[in-house]
């Protein structure tokens, strides 16, 4: 295999300049084969109360041009040891839900049929669905690691049965789920009724709470992850209101009392054993951002699961 192509010297040519790929990566058409595809899916039609997630691909990608091949946080260099693409956008139409999903699922399953991973970068989350009905195609049902403050297992809005708070659902009744093994991470704010959580726990999930979080601290909750999904086949969703309004305020749902970006990063470096077969990082909406505070949080999510992912397919043999 030839050397992967990775991102252009930056002594050479300023981080600033040139076209804008995640972390300045070859577009896909530009090589000759791709391990890790990241793709932004920019759709919002199934948000719920402040919109703009639409522009979270090209804001995550204009938010990642300081991140640098080497990561030591994981002693390992994801594009330099596979090749990773950014996939350019897949199109939804913004007027209708159920054909936009469908566009997404066509769009990720046309993706993963010449690549061994992709990434998606939303866009809201009800992206999370289309991308878990691809997976589970390929792996089975899958264990579900979701980050996020808010359940995201309702039922319908308004009569809609795909929105950005209703993907878990409509994927663990469908089967795309491992209902024994997925959970959420970060829950916290106000619900609907104590039927929530009921209804939650019916469909598969266990739950680390924020304020778990705070009380037993992050190797706690690791612990807690690692014992839920164990070796299953492991599909990662991170909302990035998971995260503190103060370190994610680019974002439509906002709750008060996150985490901070430290928190979870170190949470997902931690997982990099675990075999991670899809992710999304998803609901960045940069029209309430400052700064790329809340794009700079997301560009690293992507980074620490793109990391992980590659030594995955390395330890696998699949590269
Ligand atoms: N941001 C996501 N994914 N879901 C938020 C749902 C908020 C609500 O139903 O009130
Ligand atoms: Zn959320
Ligand atoms: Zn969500």
């Amino acid at each position: 295999m030839t050397s992967p192509l990775g991102a252009p010297d930056a002594s050479k040519a300023p981080r600033y300049a040139g076209l804008s790929t995640f972390a300045r990566l070859p577009r896909i058409e530009d090589v000759p084969t791709t391990d890790i595809a990241i793709v932004g899916v920019p759709f919002d039609s199934g948000v719920s109360y402040r919109p703009g997630a639409r522009f979270g691909p090209e804001h995550v990608r204009a938010s990642s041009r300081l991140l640098r091949p080497y990561n030591p946080a994981q002693d390992f260099a994801g594009w330099d040891a596979v090749q990773v693409a950014d996939a350019g956008d897949i199109a939804a139409n913004p007027y209708d839900l159920a054909e936009a999903v469908d566009q997404i699922y066509e769009g990720i399953h046309e993706l993963r049929a010449r690549t061994k991973r992709v990434i998606t970068v939303g866009g809201d989350h009800t992206i999370a669905y289309p991308s878990l009905k691809e997976v589970s195609e390929r792996h089975g049902p899958v264990a579900v690691l979701h980050f996020d403050a808010h359940l995201d297992t309702w039922d319908t809005y308004f009569g809609q049965p795909l929105t950005h708070g209703t993907p878990f659902r409509r994927a663990s009744e469908d089967g795309f789920i491992d209902k024994t093994a997925s959970m959420h991470v970060g829950i916290r704010g106000p619900l609907y009724g104590k039927e929530d959580l009921e209804d939650d726990n019916r469909l598969g999930f266990a739950i680390v709470t924020s304020e778990y979080i705070e009380e037993e601290g992050v190797a706690a909750a690791i612990d807690r992850v690692r014992e839920r999904i164990g070796d299953k086949p492991l599909y990662i969703s991170v909302d990035i209101d998971i995260l503190d309004p103060a370190h994610a305020p680019g974002t439509g749902t906002p709750e008060a009392g996150g985490l901070t970006s430290r928190e979870l990063l170190r949470m997902l470096r931690a997982l990099t054993d675990l075999n991670i077969v899809g992710a999304d990082v998803v609901e960045v909406a940069p029209a309430y951002d400052h700064a790329q505070i809340t794009g700079v949080a997301a560009a690293h999510v992507v980074y620490e699961l793109m990391t992980a992912m590659a030594q995955g397919l390395v330890r696998d043999n699949e590269v």
